[in-house]
């Protein structure tokens, strides 16, 4: 019998077990990219080797792979391989027997032979032979042994493993359709973490030659089938005999030589340590909590199809400044620092052309820019760019509550009609500039504040289909085959349950001015209210129908009960489902048998009162009497609707931004203290003075550097004068001693009666004056913040913070958190007090409101 074997190896030598076989070897260039990288090295790899053969059932075929082999195996192997012809069973029968030169490969009948081996050879090279036996697929691999020294394997051992491995395969078969997994999404995560060095081709350099020479039988569920999907088995395989080699334990053949797959969920993953990227977690918080999602094993292209979180934060405002005019001929020419900009609003807006909330699988943070600062000569800083977030008709937007046990989100907002935009987060107020500040008392604030943050949240979107009609009905019904024949999408159609996962749209047109939108919706199971199928997932489209069209399938036994059983579920989902009008269309009835069944159905319903229509979505047969019953309904449907409803306005569940604005005004006496007397940790909240912390701005000493540098510059000559002038100058530089500097004093008093008191005085006007504006260590050092420092003092004290603590039991020495801010609690009497504060030169008088 001919058999065809095409292996896409470096070198394909093949012996037969017997003389008579005919043995046709063509040599071809290889076309992939790896064969021609083998090719410029100048290696044999680069020749594709055809063999055909005929007679002979068993076919031997040895592989020795030049670019992982030594010479000395290559040849050995050779040697070998035209000694060892092996059916399986032999194989598995020769249970006693240890090969002392290695064993070539095995390979099953011609006839068993599939075409997956032939491109699974060609896709790993290593793997030599190929055994399907009871829909049980190995694959066999060279077998170098001895090449360094190791003993080979035992067979008895191998077989034994290859039972378990058979008995553990069944197990998880069954586990897995137990579970309803789907083998695509449990791979999936696999596939996420494949580093790039577990490539196992002939090019990669990370297979050393003592690593590749070890027997490799792999094993794969039955639904595993291409390469592709082998390729992280083995992968992991070669993984864990890299790690054995590097471990001293010989190439991992002593630990266990068949690694099957005790369970997809719990493959072992061979690059645990990898850390998951955050923003794969966060993609996988979709549509509700994860184990919800794995227990029914909704298709990963479905979790966000109509329902996803996304993040979205509001501009921070701009921050205020501190400036002052100066200019020719204005002495004094007052506080001049600008406000702020706002920053930008978050908004949500319904854009028609969309129809699902797939765009948000990869963007899913949204912020809006921030405000600018303002700047001198009274500029204001511009405002902060918006951010708009699209979504598509229908989509209402939930809070998300920190805890996911909470059931039941609230509802911000609902988009339902194109082109509207609601506010969802208003930016944060830009901050005040110094010349607001400005007072009658205070006529020079160096005061400024930090623009406010800008609010931040999670928020769900959930995506309900705005349709016409909804055609519902089990799986297999026939509904996607009904919407394609009536409109022209193109739904997937398919002669098994749950072709549909993700909700269709198409739009049938009666007439130039009449057309109504149809959704087809996937199938639907007797307990899908509950989560079965792909339950609710999808129910909740239905519930912005308008009316509904029950597709009975004509071939099913008992097509009273699947009607039944589709009513009851929607009762039991949604009792407003139940209540709509609805239209039932009997399908399938080109099929010949079907003709009867519509006979008994029609006589059911009849019973009933309930008008049912029969149709072949097929053959188009009865759909335009369909389609024109159902827009009737339509119609009528909508002047009854429209009648009551007073609509058309938007309905806005709640009102975020007024929410947000709220929680930001909230009034600073607002506060509550908490307290760890054991470390003497006291914490004040309330949002209104945590706002005020947050937009204090802490940094007024920058300013006074500033003033600093400019004092320094305008008063360095009179310094220098002095110094010339005064030798005793330079010594009052110990500012920090006052006594020292009046005993200098006296002393220039009466070495110098003239210009002596005079230089005196400037040097100690100098001198106070560097004192009250620049402290520098110290009791002093407190006034650096001088002026923001004193109005957060007010502020706690007016709004009776201060006096609640000291009611608490503060003590001297404990911290107090406002906000993010620490703070130390200092109640001595020499501290500044408010009343020498307000007595004080300089400070704002401005009450924040
Ligand atoms: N003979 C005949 N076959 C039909 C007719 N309508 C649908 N089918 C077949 O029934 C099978 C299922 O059709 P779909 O349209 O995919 O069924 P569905 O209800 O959308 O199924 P799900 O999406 O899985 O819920 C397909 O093989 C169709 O060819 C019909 O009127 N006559
Ligand atoms: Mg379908």
């Amino acid at each position: 019998q001919p058999c065809s074997i095409t292996a896409g190896i470096s070198a394909c030598y093949c012996y037969c077990s017997t003389a008579s076989s005919e043995l046709r070897t063509r040599t071809e260039r290889r076309s992939n990219g790896r064969g021609e990288a083998l090719k410029k090295k100048g290696r044999r790899g680069d020749l594709n080797t055809e063999v055909e053969t005929s007679g002979p059932t068993t076919v031997p075929v040895l592989v020795p792979k030049e670019e992982y082999c030594s010479k000395q195996q290559y040849g050995y192997g050779v040697q070998l391989g035209g000694k060892q012809s092996l059916t399986l069973a032999e194989f598995l029968d020769r249970n006693n027997s240890v090969s002392n030169n290695g064993f070539g490969a095995v390979e099953g009948s011609p006839d068993d032979a599939p075409s997956s081996p032939i491109s699974f050879m060609s896709e790993f090279p290593h793997v030599t032979s190929w055994v399907q036996e009871d829909g049980i697929k190995f694959g066999g691999g060279e077998c170098f042994e001895g090449g360094d020294g190791e003993q080979p394997m035992c067979f008895a051992e191998e077989a034994q493993l290859l039972e378990e491995a058979e008995r553990e395969l069944v197990m998880l078969d069954g586990r897995l359709s137990e579970e309803k997994l789907e083998p695509e999404e449990c791979m999936g995560s696999y596939q996420m973490r494949r580093p790039d060095e577990g490539r196992i081709d002939g090019e990669g350099t990370s297979l050393e030659s003592r690593e590749a020479d070890s027997t490799f039988i792999m094993a794969y569920p039955p639904e595993v089938s291409n390469p592709k999907q082998q390729l992280p088995y083995i992968q992991h395989e070669l993984g864990r005999r890299r790690n054995a080699t590097r471990r001293g334990q010989g190439n991992g053949n002593n630990q266990h030589i068949y690694s099957p797959v005790p369970s997809m969920r719990n493959f072992p993953r061979p690059y645990e340590e990898e850390p998951v990227p955050n923003r794969y977690r966060e993609s996988k918080q979709c549509a509700g909590g994860k184990d919800e999602q794995e227990k029914r094993g909704v298709p990963a292209v479905m979790r966000c199809f109509d329902r996803t979180k996304i993040f979205v934060k509001a501009g921070n405002g701009g921050n205020g400044v501190v400036a002052f005019r100066r200019e020719k001929f204005v002495p004094y020419g007052g506080p001049s620092g600008g406000n702020g900009g706002e920053g930008g609003n978050v908004y949500i807006e319904v854009d028609a052309s969309m129809n699902s909330l797939l765009p948000f699988r990869k963007k899913m943070h949204f912020r809006a820019g921030r405000g600018s600062h303002g700047q001198g000569k009274g500029r204001e800083g511009s405002k902060g760019e918006d951010c708009v977030v699209q979504v598509p008709p229908g989509t209402l937007v939930k809070e998300v509550s920190p805890d996911s046990s909470q059931t039941e989100a609230v509802v911000l907002l609902e988009m339902t009609i194109p082109g509207q935009r609601q506010l969802l987060l208003p930016g944060g107020r830009g901050g005040r500039g110094n010349a607001a500040f400005k007072s009658g008392s205070n006529k020079a604030p160096q005061l400024a504040e930090n623009g406010e943050e800008g609010a931040e949240m999670w928020v769900e979107l959930e995506l309900k289909l705005v349709a016409d009609v909804g055609i519902i009905g089990v799986p297999n019904a026939g509904k996607s085959t009904l919407l394609s024949s009536i409109s022209s999408a193109k739904p997937n159609i398919a002669d098994y349950p749950f072709t549909t996962l993700l909700p269709n749209l198409g739009v049938v047109s009666l007439d130039f001015d009449a057309s109504m939108v149809v959704a087809d919706l996937p199938g639907l199971l007797e307990g899908a209210h509950s989560g079965i199928g792909l339950g609710h997932e999808f129910l909740r489209h239905a519930e912005r129908c308008r009316i509904l069209v029950h597709v009975i399938d004509g071939t099913s036994p008992q097509p009273q009960h699947e009607f039944e059983a589709v009513r009851l579920e929607l009762k039991l989902f949604n009792p407003t489902l139940a209540l709509k009008p609805y239209i039932v269309a009997f399908n399938k009835m080109d099929i010949p048998d079907v003709a009867y069944g519509w006979k008994v159905f029609e006589e059911y319903m009849q019973s009933y009162g309930i008008k049912a229509l029969c149709i072949s979505a097929a053959t188009k047969q009865g759909t335009s009497q369909l389609i024109h019953v159902v827009y009737d309904l339509l119609k009528s449907e909508h002047s009854s609707s429209t009648s009551c409803d007073t609509s058309g306005k938007v309905k806005n569940c709640v009102d975020v931004g007024e929410m947000v604005r709220t929680s930001q005004n909230a009034p600073l006496e607002a506060f509550w203290v908490s307290c760890d007397k054991h470390q003497r940790i006291w914490q004040v909240h309330g949002a209104g003075l945590e706002r005020f912390t947050q937009m204090t701005n802490w940094e007024r000493h920058e300013i006074s550097r500033i003033w600093e540098a400019r004092w320094d510059y305008f008063h360095r000559p009179f310094h220098a004068v002095a110094h010339m002038l005064h030798p005793l100058w330079r010594s009052t530089r110990e500012r920090d001693d006052p006594e020292l500097h009046r005993g200098w004093v006296e002393y220039t008093e009466r070495v110098w009666p003239g210009p002596g008191p005079m230089l005196a005085s400037i040097a100690s006007q100098l001198l106070a004056f560097e004192r009250f504006q620049f402290p520098f260590d110290g009791e002093q050092s407190r006034r650096r913040y001088f002026e923001a420092v004193r109005r957060f003092q007010r502020v706690l004290d007016a709004s009776g913070v201060s006096a609640s603590l000291r009611d608490q039991g503060i003590q001297e020495g404990d911290t107090v958190f406002v906000g993010q801010m620490e703070f130390t609690w200092h109640d001595s009497k020499d501290m500044m007090s408010l009343r020498d504060w307000k007595r004080g030169l300089r400070g704002s008088k401005v009450w924040p409101h």
